[in-house]
């Protein structure tokens, strides 16, 4: 056994795009992005129980999604081939907060802090560049989970160079409806021809959402928001939402905000971070129990 211990918590952060190029459409109907990843310090909590039976379990179970459906299910099932003993098998135990269909990468976090931990618990010893390649089979968020750090992004998210961001406070808002990223990308009027741009561009210069137009047509509820939000400085929407944010120098400033946010949406604040904390936790954890 590589470590004695069978017991691993893990946070599952949430991410923002703090722009989102379209730049094209590829022939299987994937769209050709350029956006900036950032992590933020909301997170989900996984509990990992490592077994000798084979199995995986997930409780408690997520409201109208099978089993078999949940990111966390088949990112377990895509390691399962590389574990090292045919026996080992997995209980999870996830404690949701972050919301879902809200542009923040939820379930992609799930399956990628899935990836992580059974990697290291069932012995698979793969690298994370492999585990990457293997997680965009599950979305295209996934990768940049599985790395783990700030990064420009292309292709459909997964070609990502990494880099170093301010890390502000943001107030994360959630309009009460929940967008699905498949109806946004089928619209016909999504633009999806905005020029390619250079890294040294995005980084200084950062960008917009092309998806923000069709999300509020479909959604009312998301322009109400933004149209809120937007009186208070540069309010932008996550991937295909429906979260919106708006960053902050000081806690103070992004508190005092909140405060006054109605109590119809779900609010949050959050501090940007450059290293998910996944890895934090996870090489914590490798330190602790290295024999
Ligand atoms: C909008 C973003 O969140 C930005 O980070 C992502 O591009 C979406 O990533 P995701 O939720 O992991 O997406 P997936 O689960 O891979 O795809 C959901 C649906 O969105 C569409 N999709 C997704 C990503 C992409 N680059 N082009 C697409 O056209 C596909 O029709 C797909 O059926
Ligand atoms: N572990 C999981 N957590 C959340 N959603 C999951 C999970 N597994 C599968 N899903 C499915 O994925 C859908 C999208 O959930 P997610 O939380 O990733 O939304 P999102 O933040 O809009 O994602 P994205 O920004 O990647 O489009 C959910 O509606 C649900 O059906």
């Amino acid at each position: 056994m590589d470590y004695s211990v069978t017991k691993m918590q893990l946070p599952s952060p949430a991410k923002l795009n703090l722009f989102l190029h379209i730049t094209g459409q590829r022939e299987d109907g994937y769209h050709e992005l350029q956006t900036l990843f950032q992590f933020i310090d909301l997170c989900d909590t996984l509990d990992f129980t490592l077994t000798r039976n084979n199995q995986v379990t997930i409780t408690p179970t997520i409201d109208q999604l099978p089993t078999e459906e949940n990111l966390i299910y088949k990112a377990a099932k895509l390691l399962t081939p590389f574990k090292k003993d045919s026996s080992f098998g997995i209980d999870i135990f996830l404690t949701k907060q972050l919301p879902m269909g809200g542009g923040i990468g939820g379930g992609s976090s799930n399956a990628a802090t899935t990836l992580l931990a059974l990697n290291v618990l069932w012995e698979c010893h793969l690298t994370v560049e492999r585990l990457a390649e293997l997680g965009v089979q599950l979305g295209a968020d996934v990768p940049v989970f599985v790395m783990g750090f700030a990064a420009f992004a292309e292709g459909v998210g997964e070609k990502l160079q990494k880099v170093e961001l301010d890390t502000p406070y943001f107030l994360l808002i959630k309009p009460d409806c929940h967008v699905s990223t498949g109806q946004i990308f089928t619209d016909k009027y999504l633009t999806r021809d905005t020029p390619p741009i250079r890294i040294s561009h995005a980084l200084k210069l950062g960008g917009h959402n092309d998806c923000l137009k069709v999300v509020i047509k479909h959604n009312p509820e998301v322009e109400e928001a933004y149209l809120w939000l937007k009186n208070h400085g540069d309010a932008k929407l996550t991937g295909t939402g429906a979260c919106l944010f708006l960053a902050f120098d000081n806690l103070r400033d992004a508190e005092r905000v909140k405060s006054s946010t109605p109590n119809k949406w779900q609010s949050w604040v959050c501090r940007g971070c450059n290293t998910s904390p996944t890895h934090d936790a996870l090489n914590q954890w490798i330190e602790q129990n290295r024999g």
